[in-house]
């Protein structure tokens, strides 16, 4: 459903869909929200409908950027819905990873100004996701962000880890990877995982704030330096897209990683209770 009121465009029904994009075409920023609670998990379907949204602003010639944020206080996302992984069919495995390379491909290779206002926590691909965009500013606090795969017993994927390297440099991502390290908003930004920490209520102004910065910069000379940069990044999946998604099928369908995810989703729930 499209609303037309001027300036806002939502491509989602507000409230309804589970990525919210606002379009606002007199400042030429959009804001996507996910929408999924109680944690902003990826399955199939908010990947496909992330990666139409993407899509459908890259070809709004009133669009010049992009906010990634959460509709779902205290969460930015929680990363891959465990549950697509564990007890799947290889089909639906396959299917599930085509729909996050083509999301990935869609945000680290927009060309769009794109920023994460990380408003809470950001595992494994909730931090894909931001680092995955120009600019990260995260809200102080109890909020972790990081790349913990190794602590499921499963491998960050090499664009994840591209994505890593070309953000906080190799020792750090070494370190980071292996440990499956979760950092606070503090030591993220020491590491330069985020590029701000403020409170909590200035995430969205601060982030406002810096796009200004962003969109002075003509948008031809900064798209043809951003794709210069990430171009070989982008390449090395999109040369292997349906070797990675095998690959990723097979290696989750082996016992020893079912068991691993079996224990890590008790471990969640256990935590609870
Ligand atoms: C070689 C290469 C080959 C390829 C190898 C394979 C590569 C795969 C790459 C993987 C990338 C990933 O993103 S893997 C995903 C990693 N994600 C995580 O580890 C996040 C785990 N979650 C958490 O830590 C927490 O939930 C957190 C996000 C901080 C929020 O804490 P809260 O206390 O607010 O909420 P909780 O009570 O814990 O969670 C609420 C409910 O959501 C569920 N839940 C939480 N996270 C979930 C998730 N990611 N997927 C599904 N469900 C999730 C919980 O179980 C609860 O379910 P109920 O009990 O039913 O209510």
């Amino acid at each position: 459903q499209v609303c037309t009121q001027v300036p806002y465009r939502c491509y989602s029904t507000p409230g309804v869909g589970q990525v919210q994009v606002d379009m606002n075409s007199e400042t030429g920023v959009a804001t996507v929200r996910l929408n999924r609670p109680p944690v902003n998990s990826l399955n199939l379907d908010v990947l496909t409908e992330l990666g139409i949204a993407l899509e459908k602003l890259d070809a709004d010639r009133t669009c010049r950027a992009m906010v990634l944020a959460s509709a779902v206080p205290g969460i930015f996302s929680a990363g891959l819905d465990i549950l697509e992984m564990y007890q799947s069919t290889p089909e639906r495995c396959v299917a599930f990873w085509r729909a996050l390379q083509d999301a990935w491909l869609g945000l680290y290779g927009s060309r769009l100004v794109t920023m994460a206002a990380i408003e809470g926590h950001s595992p494994a691909g909730g931090c894909l996701l931001a680092m995955s965009c120009d600019y990260r500013v995260m809200a102080d606090g109890k909020f972790q962000i990081g790349l913990n795969e190794t602590r499921l017993g499963i491998v960050a994927p090499f664009w994840f880890e591209d994505v890593m390297l070309n953000t906080i440099g190799h020792r750090e991502t070494e370190k980071a990877l292996q440990l499956g390290a979760m950092y606070s908003a503090q030591q993220a930004l020491s590491i330069g995982l985020v590029d701000k920490v403020v409170p909590l209520a200035e995430v969205m102004p601060t982030v406002q704030g810096e796009l200004k910065n962003w969109l002075q910069i003509p948008d031809a000379a900064r798209v043809i330096t951003k794709t210069s940069m990430r171009k070989q990044v982008l390449d090395r999946l999109r040369s292997q897209k349906e070797k990675d998604a095998q690959f990723f099928a097979d290696f989750i369908g082996r016992d020893s990683v079912q068991r691993s995810l079996g224990a890590y989703i008790a471990s969640l729930q256990k935590r609870k209770s």
